[in-house]
């Protein structure tokens, strides 16, 4: 759980009752997560998340809440944030930057057979479509610039074979960034983050994708190399998964077809979602942040799923 600020009953009671919703009958700091503080709120007219974001400003968050609204348009299955009487989105709260969303119904899956992975293809193909005509333009805010400016900041707390492999993998990826093919493949808001933990479950459909405060504008490909570490790689081992991987990719090609240029460089993208989330994490865990509660996740398995995407390429076959 993280809680980085805490906020009472009192003030979480008069905030929601000024949004007009309703008279707060309970609030419980929600387990899970790491980036910003998460209350579960019910009141009598519904049940609630209220998130206070930590790191990100009242200028960058216009992006995140307005996709979720114009995701939610489009009838993806995403939290839609709750407008104040002035029609804003982007609340403060305890001096910080705060929303309110719907929660979702469900659960997390944290083992997932192949039909939840095919499940996640098919929505994330469907919000990359619904996604194209989203006005706003933020780029990846832990893309390859972050990636560049933090890995000799984390640099110091690995071993120099770590180190090798860290800084080797960035000089890929700053080569591929500069090829003919990474420039052609599509792009437009995607979610970045799409783990087990931000995808609800209910009797096995998927209800709802969350969690969009790591959106951005970046290459559609790249969401799905996030996906396929997460979703469709064995835990602890981190080794690819292909039968899951394989039904994730199928119904995410049965709405939007890969580009020539997206099949080729597939093993690079899968490469760029380890090495992104190897970063992050060193970085988390060797600089936390002060928190109530708060579980830092293992950097060692990031470095696991990127030796794994090294060794064992994966190619496109279908
Ligand atoms: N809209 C939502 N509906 C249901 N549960 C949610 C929602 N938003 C967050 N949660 C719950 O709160 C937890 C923390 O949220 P998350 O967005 O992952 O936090 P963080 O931004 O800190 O990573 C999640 O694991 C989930 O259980
Ligand atoms: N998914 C990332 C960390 C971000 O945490 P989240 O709770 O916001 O998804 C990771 O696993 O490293």
């Amino acid at each position: 759980m993280a809680v980085f600020t805490e906020v009472s009953f009192d003030e979480a009671a008069a905030f929601l009752s000024a949004l007009d919703l309703g008279q707060l009958q309970n609030i419980k700091g929600a387990a899970g997560g790491i980036e910003n503080t998460n209350y579960f709120v019910d009141t009598d007219q519904g049940q609630y998340v209220l998130t206070l974001f930590e790191r990100l400003t009242f200028e960058q968050l216009p992006f995140y809440l307005h996709l979720m609204k114009h995701l939610a348009g489009c009838g993806i299955p995403v939290p839609n944030p709750a407008a104040g009487k002035n029609g804003d989105i982007l609340h403060k709260l305890k001096d910080k930057p705060a929303a309110v969303v719907n929660k979702l119904r469900g659960h997390s899956e944290l083992a997932p057979t192949a039909d939840h992975c095919a499940g996640v293809g098919e929505m994330l193909a469907r919000m990359h479509l619904a996604g194209l005509d989203y006005p706003h333009h933020q780029p990846n805010l832990r893309g390859l610039p972050w990636w560049n400016s933090t890995a000799p900041v984390v640099l110091q707390h690995t071993t120099a074979e770590q180190g090798k492999l860290l800084l080797g993998e960035l000089a890929y990826q700053n080569h591929i960034a500069e090829s003919s093919a990474y420039k052609t493949l599509p792009r437009g808001p995607i979610h970045a983050d799409l783990f087990r933990d931000n995808v609800m479950f209910e009797d096995g459909r998927l209800t709802g994708f969350f969690d969009f405060y790591f959106a951005g504008y970046d290459t559609f490909l790249f969401d799905i190399g996030v996906c396929l570490n997460d979703w469709c790689v064995d835990l602890p081992t981190g080794r690819h998964d292909a039968g899951r991987a394989d039904a994730f990719l199928a119904a995410y090609q049965s709405v939007r077809k890969l580009t020539a240029a997206e099949r080729t460089l597939l093993p690079a993208a899968l490469r760029a979602g380890a090495l992104r989330f190897w970063i992050s994490r060193l970085w988390d865990f060797h600089l936390p942040r002060e928190a109530t509660v708060l579980q830092a996740h293992d950097p060692g398995h990031f470095e696991r799923v990127l030796r794994e995407r090294l060794a064992h390429p994966v190619r496109m076959t279908a």
